[in-house]
């Protein structure tokens, strides 16, 4: 089995995995082009982190059986022509949880208590009487949080915020989750009245085509003016122009983003100048521990398909039924 990893240094035990189960090649291919062409025609399996899959990829690796993502979102794949080719997809969604909703929390608390601007003003030497009211932020604790978008992390997030933070937590998902409600407390609305109501609206949807732009100028002119917007999903679920309008004409109190219509954030973005943005740069698993279990899941996921194991993180259950190759 040949299994290319598109990685610049992939964890030793992750390599070490592969290599006694496959012909392993690490590759980084927008840097390493001519070797990542020579071993396409016989690779059987790809895993990677945001590389783009498509027909032109396809046709250059015929062997192709797997595409193993060490993401939770698979937008860079095209799905359903994958499945069309019999080609198994999958993904890492539990490895990405604990860590997604730790950043979370901390986008929350950053942005409702302003905390990098009270940072960079501490660090300006700005601190030069008591805190005056003009530096108060709002209150996270007992408020009301709109998770939108009730999947795995989703999930987690609620559980915390109620146990943690006291908070009432309502949701806004595709489909009702019944069992998640019971697990978590959470209740499921309508997403008006979710946008209505909330002091905190949390969005960690995947970008799909029904997704796309789904948060914007409607959706803010509906949200509190105190209310804090964060996005932890896909940048291009929200609408940015929209967002940026609707802090401008103080619609809303603040924003907390891990994630962006383009990445990296060009260098004449107006978030840099709007200090009501609390900005990261999609680092949302970025910690050691969750980067390599990321990619432990996805090499996993990945050896389990080629041997013709369901994997646990299928992501195109279709493919499975029929014409997997
Ligand atoms: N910032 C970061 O570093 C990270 C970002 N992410 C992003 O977070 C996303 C969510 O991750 P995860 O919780 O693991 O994913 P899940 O697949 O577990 O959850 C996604 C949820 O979104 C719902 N959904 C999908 N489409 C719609 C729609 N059109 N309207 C309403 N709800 C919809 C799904 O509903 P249903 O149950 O009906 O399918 C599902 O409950 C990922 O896709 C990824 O884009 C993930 C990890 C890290
Ligand atoms: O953005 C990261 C992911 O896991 O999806």
């Amino acid at each position: 089995m040949s299994v290319i990893i598109a990685y610049t240094n992939p964890p030793e035990h992750v390599r070490e995995y592969l290599e006694a189960e496959a012909e392993l090649h690490v590759i980084r291919p927008n840097k390493e082009r001519e070797k990542f062409m020579e071993v396409l025609p016989n690779a059987e399996a790809l895993i990677g982190a945001g590389l783009p899959v498509n027909q032109d990829l396809l046709d250059k690796a015929p062997e192709l059986r797997v595409v193993s993502n060490a993401s939770a979102g698979v937008d860079n794949l095209d799905v359903d022509l994958l499945t069309d080719h019999g080609v198994v997809v999958t993904n890492t969604p539990a490895a990405v949880v604990d860590t997604m909703a730790d950043t979370m929390f901390g986008l929350m608390i950053g942005a409702s208590r302003r905390l990098m601007e009270m940072h960079e003003l501490v660090k300006n030497g700005e601190w030069d009487r008591n805190a005056p009211k003009e530096w108060f932020g709002l209150n996270v604790h007992h408020k009301k949080l709109g998770i939108i978008g009730m999947g795995g992390i989703g999930k987690e997030i609620a559980r915390r915020a109620k146990e943690g933070f006291r908070m009432e937590v309502s949701y806004y998902n595709r489909s009702r989750h019944e069992q998640a409600e019971k697990e978590t407390g959470a209740v499921y609305e309508q997403l008006d009245d979710l946008l209505a109501s909330s002091d905190v609206v949390m969005v960690l949807l995947p970008l799909t085509d029904e997704t796309k732009h789904m948060l914007g100028a409607e959706a803010f002119r509906k949200m509190k003016s105190t209310a804090v917007f964060l996005n932890g999903g896909r940048g291009s679920v929200v609408d940015e122009q929209a967002l940026i309008t609707a802090l401008q004409e103080k619609e809303i109190f603040a924003a907390g983003l891990d994630v962006f219509e383009e990445e990296p954030l060009p260098s004449d973005h107006p978030f840099f100048t709007m200090p009501e943005v609390t900005l990261l740069p999609h680092i949302g698993t970025g910690t050691v521990e969750t980067r390599e279990a990321m990619y432990m899941e996805a090499a996993g996921q990945c050896i389990k398909a080629l041997k013709g194991e369901k994997p646990e993180a299928l992501v195109n259950e279709k493919v499975w039924d029929k014409g997997r190759k």
